[in-house]
């Protein structure tokens, strides 16, 4: 049945749920299109079950370091209790039964199926035409890239949506990719005794991110016992009934029974019909202004603009849009602070500009840097205590913009470096304040001591 809305709403991952919801609750007639599960990505295949299974080896990794710290501790990893946390807390088996209520009590009309826009203001679904008085919300998301290697298209490998869903954890697993999924998800299943090599292309792991970070990694998961391989492209795949063998570029070969694509992520937007809504469908993202407004009675949230593939964009970008909508007015969106945090052990968390990108930028940089292992709660920590603050400033302005927190709840630190970055707090307010005594977070401290000409 053909039905006429306010808002249609074209994927409800974060981004999308919360614009759709958002809008129901503002007062509007909103049709939310979902091909899969209300929650997308983050719910059932990314973020939260990932994090389960972060949480779980974090654990064993813990327990393995008491021997000289707290006594001894026999370590069994069983991967079940991973399994049973994902497929029931987490997923609910894979399905958004329980959600859809939750959803439609907020007012949305749900309309299962796969979207695509079919004209201005128009949506259709299996052959049902939604039409929207307001405009469309893109909120489509993205899926794994896959690099067109020799021999890999038609073999078992695994994306994130196999690894969360293992019911073993592999005897061995290669992780093409040295980014944060492949990285999670590589220390995760080494941590359960899977023998786990990683390939990344770039020189180094998290390349987007400061080379400290990489480096850092590399040599903790070098330390647990992970092969790292940076620098060098895949060549070829094969897979017989036992497994992958992946030739690098150099000529060696790896072997294992699984192997992991965790190469990025892509859009396909002629795929939803975006160039029926006057959107240019060879772009690699649907490019948006600080309102969310990608062209007349259209707007994109999400991974979709390409302007961070995280939970909190979508979701932020989404109440912008929703205020857009609802002619409320607010502050457009505001890129300058982006928190970015890998949960790796140690997490490797992120804000604003790397020091590359903030020289690639013109600016007049200074820089300061404290390890964590050094500082007095670093010290005490004791084993599973690396990590480091590096600060990026601005020294004509004496302001950060940007800063990379490394090491045990790197991520908790990190919070006071995006608000120091989004309110652009000067930095010799920063350093006449007091930092709690023995906190990880007074790394800070040590390292706003350490940018040049500071007094
Ligand atoms: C392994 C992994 C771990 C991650 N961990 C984190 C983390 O710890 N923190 C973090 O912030 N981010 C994390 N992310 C990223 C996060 O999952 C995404 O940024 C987030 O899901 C983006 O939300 P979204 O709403 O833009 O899109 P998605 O979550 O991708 O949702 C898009 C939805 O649109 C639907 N859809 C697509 N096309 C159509 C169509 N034509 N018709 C109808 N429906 C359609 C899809 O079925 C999907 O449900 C992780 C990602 C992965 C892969
Ligand atoms: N904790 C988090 O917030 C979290 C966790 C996982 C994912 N994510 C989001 O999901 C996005 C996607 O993650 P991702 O790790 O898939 O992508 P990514 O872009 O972060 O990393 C992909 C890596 O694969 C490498 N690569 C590409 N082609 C290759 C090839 N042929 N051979 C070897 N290496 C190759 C790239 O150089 C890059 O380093 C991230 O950008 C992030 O925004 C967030």
């Amino acid at each position: 049945m053909d039905g006429m809305y306010d808002v249609v709403v074209l994927g409800l991952g974060p981004g999308g749920e919360d614009v759709a919801g958002r809008l129901a609750e503002a007062g509007l007639n909103v049709a939310g299109v979902e091909a899969g599960l209300i929650g997308g990505e983050c719910a059932y295949w990314g973020c939260v079950p990932s994090k389960m299974m972060v949480r779980a080896a974090g654990l064993l990794a813990e327990a393995r370091r008491v021997p000289g710290m707290a006594g001894a501790v026999r370590v069994s990893p069983k991967w079940a209790p991973v399994v049973d946390r994902i497929s029931g807390e987490a997923t609910d088996g894979w399905s958004d039964d329980a959600k859809v209520e939750q959803f439609e009590s907020r007012g949305v009309h749900l309309v299962r199926g796969r979207g695509r826009i079919t004209g201005p203001r128009e949506v259709t679904v299996d052959g049902r035409v939604l039409r929207a008085r307001r405009g469309i919300v893109l909120a489509t998301g993205t899926s794994p890239a896959v690099p067109p290697i020799d021999g890999l298209e038609g073999t078992p490998y695994w994306t994130n949506r196999d690894a969360v869903a293992a019911p073993h954890a592999p005897e061995s697993l290669i992780v093409l990719g040295g980014g944060a999924v492949g990285c999670e998800l590589a220390q995760v299943f080494a941590r359960f005794g899977t023998r786990v090599s990683v390939v990344e292309a770039a020189d180094r792991l998290l390349a987007q991110e400061e080379p400290e970070a990489g480096v850092l990694l590399a040599r903790v998961f070098a330390g647990e016992g992970l092969e790292t391989h940076v620098g060098v492209a895949a060549e070829r795949v094969r897979h017989d009934g036992d497994g992958f063998t992946l030739t690098l570029e150099d000529g060696r070969a790896l072997r294992a029974a699984r192997l992991l694509v965790a190469t990025g992520r892509r859009t396909d937007l002629a795929a939803i019909g975006a160039g029926d809504a006057g959107l240019d469908e060879s772009a690699r993202f649907v490019s948006v202004d600080g309102r969310m407004r990608a062209a007349d009675g259209v707007w994109a949230v999400g991974d979709v603009t390409g302007r961070g593939a995280y939970t909190h964009v979508a979701v932020y970008q989404g109440r912008i849009a929703a205020r857009d909508i609802l002619g409320e007015g607010g502050p457009p969106a505001d890129y300058r602070a982006v928190p970015r945090v890998t949960f790796t052990d140690p997490e490797v968390a992120s804000v604003g500009l790397t020091e590359r990108e903030a020289r690639e930028a013109g600016l007049d940089v200074r820089v300061g840097f404290a390890s964590v292992s050094e500082s007095a709660r670093g010290w005490i920590h004791g084993a599973g205590h690396e990590g480091f603050v590096k600060l990026v400033e601005d020294a004509r302005r004496g302001v950060l913009v940007g800063a990379t927190s490394a090491g045990p709840a790197g991520g908790e630190v990190l919070g006071a470096l995006v608000v120091a970055v989004q309110n652009e707090i000067p930095t010799t307010r920063l350093r006449h304040m007091m930092y709690a005594y023995p906190t990880f977070h007074r790394a800070i401290e040590d390292a706003l001591e350490t940018l040049d000409g500071q007094t």
